[in-house]
């Protein structure tokens, strides 16, 4: 139900048309049920000598025009009455179709949009853990059956409704026994489809499931087939694919059959139902019983009841696939949105911070930051280091706020952070991602992906403090350069100077580089940190690395081990005391003088 009212909210501006649609089927069928009416008057009073039981306001317009006799003189007004009413049939049904399509098609685009909206709006660590092709089907694939089931058959329930409650009313009023025959299958048929329309839904969810996970598996392969390249693995991932692809296949037949299933009784059904009305029809009509303008009506309502009760099974099919769709897509507009834009502080960032037993867990109950306090000063540069898994990724995400700590307090200038607005922090934290993105556009596009107001003077010294100008100006089109999905066309070490590029051209008070230059050469990761001394004034700069070189010059120097810290100090304490940072500075040392050797 919750769905359905989800629903009716992404009608919004469209529920008028779709009344309009509603109504115009409810005008088409009603002109179609006076179609054999019209008949039956032709075949048993006009043609015929039964006397004319009719309202008045008909009784009255024949009389005007000269009575039965006239009409009988005159067989051709009937046709033209028949052809009139077949034409405001037909615009109906065109209007009908017109506005169903056109209020389904904004539906859907309303779908798209706010879903859209919302996973923009979804915390850093829902799209750390989601599924990118399941979220892509939810987004294509399951609005579509939710347009498909608006345009095509929701309208259907109005015409269903219509025909049985006209049909009805006229076949009881026509004749008893016989109405009660034609409409005999009706409550099977009906009872038949609700049952159906269960086992579908269920079906459907999934075949809708697995096509997700194909969809995951061919998104994850695309993006990383470099990879399978690489190791070749191309067999594997063709069976992996292979067996989503036909577990697809299995139950997407199942549900095909389910539906073949549903078909072929109600069609038997429905059949019978006919064979019955004429055999039994014939029979009254040559024993007396009724006349054979009632026998004409009656068949020709048999078809046209007969049909919307079928298709009432499509319809509640089409409904049971569409809620499983919304179900979808309800739940990723159920998650929370992540507020960015509260009424939090905005205060003026200098870059002055203070950690004060800080500890922070993500959702299980292992620390990954135990008790974690520093201070570094407006303009300072403070490094990280520590094993793989130790925690120095997720101390600077707290810094912008990507996680909350749950414990303990961090202070930007002597604020608390958590009273800071997300919003406001993000615009002057920049932080480069060790894994650096680049969307399939221009690197100019890239870079001022930022500050989108930037002047291309801008843009420029930011890529020659990232080292990287010149390599774009080498390039045919220069900033104008595409770069491919995930930057293709670039080096690892190209695409990481292009994401610092666009960190850069915030003008951040507060800079994070997380392992952000291990993908360059110790040359240009020198080049880069001198260009960047020579620019920051007052500039608070994080660096996460491995590398002694990039952090020795750090004002201070903190190493993590299992979310704890274990040493800090600067370079030359450090290298003085025994400790990770020692063991590791010893080893790249003397790799680098056994280098200088060999060179
Ligand atoms: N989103 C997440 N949800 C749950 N656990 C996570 C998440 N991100 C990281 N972790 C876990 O937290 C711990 C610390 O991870 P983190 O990325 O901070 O380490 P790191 O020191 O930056 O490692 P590396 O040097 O490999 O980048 C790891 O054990 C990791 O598995």
């Amino acid at each position: 139900m919750n769905r359905l009212k989800l629903l009716w909210k992404f009608m919004k501006g469209n529920r008028l048309i779709y009344i309009g649609a509603v109504l115009s089927i409810g005008l088409a069928t009603f002109a179609s049920i006076i179609n054999p009416l019209v008949l039956k008057v032709s075949i048993d009073s006009v043609i015929g000598d039964k006397a004319l039981k009719a309202p008045s306001i008909v009784m009255n317009s024949i009389n005007k025009i000269g009575g039965i006799d006239f009409l009988e003189n005159n067989l051709w007004i009937s046709a033209i009455v028949l052809v009139i009413l077949t034409m405001i049939q037909g615009i109906f049904l065109y209007f009908k179709g017109k506005w169903s399509a056109q209020a389904a098609e904004s539906i859907a685009k309303n779908i798209r949009e706010s879903v859209y909206d919302h996973l923009q709006h979804q915390p850093y660590d829902y799209h750390v853990k989601s599924e990118t092709g399941d979220l892509i089907q939810r987004c294509t694939s399951d609005v579509d059956t939710i347009r498909r089931f608006l345009a095509i058959q929701f309208v259907e329930i109005g015409r269903a409704i219509f025909m049985i409650s006209f049909v009805a009313i006229i076949m009881f009023s026509l004749n008893v026994k016989m109405a009660l025959i034609s409409m005999a299958v009706v409550p099977i048929i009906f009872a038949f489809s609700v049952i159906f329309f269960l086992k579908v839904k269920k079906a459907f969810k999934l075949s809708d499931e697995s096509e997700a996970e194909m969809s995951t598996v061919l998104q994850e392969n695309l993006s990383g087939v470099r990879v399978v390249r690489a190791f070749s693995k191309e067999k594997f991932e063709i069976d992996k694919f292979e067996e989503k692809n036909e577990n697809y296949r299995y139950l997407t037949y199942k549900l095909i059959r389910l539906l073949a299933g549903y078909w072929a009784l109600s069609d038997l059904l429905c059949l019978i139902q006919i064979g019955s009305v004429l055999i039994l029809g014939v029979y009254w009509a040559t024993t007396g019983a009724i006349t054979l303008g009632t026998l004409v009506v009656f068949t020709s309502y048999e078809g046209m009841l007969l049909w919307p009760v079928r298709q009432l099974g499509r319809i509640l099919t089409d409904l049971g696939k569409s809620l499983v769709s919304l179900e979808r897509i309800g739940e990723i507009l159920d998650e929370p949105r992540e507020e960015i834009e509260s009424n939090e502080l905005t205060p003026e960032i200098k870059g002055n911070i203070k950690f004060e037993n800080v500890s922070f867990s993500y959702e299980n109950d292992n620390k990954t930051l135990d008790n974690i306090s520093f201070e570094v000063n407006k303009g300072e540069t403070i490094a990280i280091m520590g094993q793989t898994g130790s925690g120095k990724s997720s101390l600077v995400h707290l810094l912008a706020r990507l996680y909350e700590y749950n414990s303990g307090s961090i202070k930007i200038d002597g604020i608390e952070l958590k009273n800071i607005q997300k919003k406001w922090i993000r615009k002057h934290v920049g932080i480069v991602l060790q894994e650096p993105f680049l969307f399939s556009r221009s690197i100019k596009d890239n870079i001022s992906l930022a500050k989108l107001e930037a002047k291309e003077a801008e843009i420029i010294e930011s890529a020659r403090v990232a080292a990287i100008h010149n390599v774009i100006e080498d390039f045919e089109r220069g900033y104008d350069t595409k770069v491919g999905e995930k930057g293709v066309t670039l080096s690892g070490g190209q695409k990481q100077r292009i994401a610092i590029a666009r960190t850069l051209i915030n003008n951040s008070p507060i800079l994070i580089f997380d392992d952000s230059l291990s993908a360059v050469d110790t040359e240009t990761d020198l080049a880069i940190r001198k260009a960047l001394e020579k620019r920051k004034s007052g500039v608070t700069t994080f660096i996460i690395s491995h590398r002694v070189s990039t952090i020795a010059g750090a004002d201070k120097i903190i190493v993590l081990e299992n979310g704890k810290i274990v040493q800090s100090g600067n370079h030359e304490e450090l290298i003085k005391r025994k400790g990770l940072y020692k063991r590791v500075w010893t080893i790249q040392n003397s790799l680098e003088t056994e280098m200088d050797k060999i060179v």
